[in-house]
């Protein structure tokens, strides 16, 4: 079974500028019914919001008090699993096959799946049937709403921000009215931070550029949006549906949530499995089964007890990363962070050259950077050091760099 990995948005190319820092977020809730277009005329369904930082500084709480009062009007507080049982009833309803886990309240991460029964090492579970998988393909609940994105060519990722933004805001008369109920209202994203928040936060971390060039690259996409389709069709793209909140609110969603499967060669939103949480520990991935169930699996690597959570991969990655991606910063050993150790040769050297071209001819080059994990670092890194500062005068003794 090929393994699929939860997506890490970093590489998202959608468009990278260089912007202000972010204005202060002020759109207004969504209007009442009446005065929207018929795809968006439903009221906010279920209120309530989370912040999963702490905040230290009293300014920036206060900016986040009015963040909160600007959010969307859908979703819910994952630390509650009350809109859980909809969900499960929906999905059984419409035909998910019985479980051997259940939704429920966990230590880390809000909700999460625990298992019900013992299970096995190499068992396979959930089986999400491809009806419940929201891709780019979906069927719009707004056909004018479709047909305009599909006519635009837009990629993969904000005609999924689209979709999703378009069925939250049709609530109950959506078809997936169940599972927007048990989406986050705040997705636990480094979209939900302002520049500020970032640059004091990751202030020494290495992913602190790249969640700067995150999110002015999600609130651009948004811009472009705004003046080539939505300000062209107000009736079909309300300007109080479609605000910069909605549309981070659905790219956190997507960030945290969106799966490749590349059995499919898409990425989609699989519902019940996105409630699946990540440890550093496992090494099980959602995958989709092409052959007789047609549906999204996961086998475990390990067993489980009753009432243990059960957790897939999100992928090998380092912290940051996964704080970049889904908003967290797993309490386990990681053993793939790292930090990278950059050394270089003394330009006083008086072999330099000599120790230069031995470093080339290997590959490497002065400065090099070397990951330097907890459990250990690359061989070639004691070799590199070894070569630089070692006291040669034959530059032919500079071969060491083998040792
Ligand atoms: C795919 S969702 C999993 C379901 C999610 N816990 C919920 O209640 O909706 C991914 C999100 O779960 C949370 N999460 C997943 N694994 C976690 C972990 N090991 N520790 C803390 N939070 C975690 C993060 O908020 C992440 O953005």
């Amino acid at each position: 079974m090929a393994m699929a990995a939860l997506v890490f948005h970093g590489a998202v190319a959608l468009r990278s500028s260089l912007l202000p820092p972010l204005p202060a977020l002020a759109s207004p809730h969504l209007a009442p019914a009446m005065s929207l277009s018929l795809c968006h005329g439903i009221p906010p369904i279920v209120s309530g919001s989370l912040r999963t930082t702490k905040h230290k500084e009293k300014e920036m709480m206060d900016k986040d008090k009015d963040r909160k009062k600007t959010g969307v009007s859908w979703g819910c507080d994952p630390r509650s699993i009350e809109n859980g049982t909809l969900l499960q009833d929906w999905l059984t309803n419409e035909g998910l096959a019985k479980q051997k886990l259940v939704l429920d309240r966990v230590e880390s991460g809000g909700r999460g799946l625990v298992a019900t029964q013992s299970l096995r090492q190499g068992e396979r579970l959930l089986f999400v049937p491809s009806k419940f998988l929201i891709s780019a393909d979906s069927e719009w609940g707004c056909a004018e709403t479709g047909k305009i994105i599909k006519e635009a060519g837009l990629p993969e990722w904000p005609t999924l921000a689209i979709f999703l933004i378009s069925e939250a805001s049709r609530g109950t008369t959506s078809p997936w009215f169940p599972y927007f109920v048990t989406l986050p209202k705040t997705p636990s994203s480094i979209l939900q931070w302002t520049e500020d928040e970032v640059n004091i936060w990751l202030t020494a971390s290495p992913v602190r550029e790249k969640a700067l060039e995150c999110i002015r690259d999600v609130t651009e996409t948004y811009r472009d949006l705004r003046a080539t389709i939505f300000s062209k069709h107000p009736d079909v793209f309300p300007s109080q549906v479609y605000t910069l909140e909605a549309f981070k609110w659905a790219f956190g969603i997507l960030f945290s949530r969106l799966v490749r499967l590349p059995s499919l060669g898409k990425l989609a939103l699989v519902p019940w499995a996105d409630m699946l949480n990540h440890s550093p520990q496992v090494d099980a991935f959602l995958d989709f089964d092409q052959s007789n169930g047609k549906s999204v699996v996961f086998v475990t690597d390990r067993a489980y007890q009753p009432g243990e959570q059960v957790f897939i991969s999100y992928g090998k990655r380092p912290s940051g990363e996964l704080l970049l991606a889904y908003g967290f910063i797993p309490s386990e050993f990681n053993a793939h962070d790292y930090v990278e150790l950059e050394m270089g040769l003394d330009n006083e050297d008086p072999s330099y050259d000599a120790k230069l071209t031995a470093l080339e001819e290997h590959g490497l080059s002065s400065p090099q950077r070397f990951p330097v994990r907890k459990d250990g670092f690359p061989a070639q890194l004691l070799a590199y050091a070894r070569l630089i500062s070692s006291r040669v005068s034959n530059p032919a003794q500079l071969s060491l760099i083998d040792g």
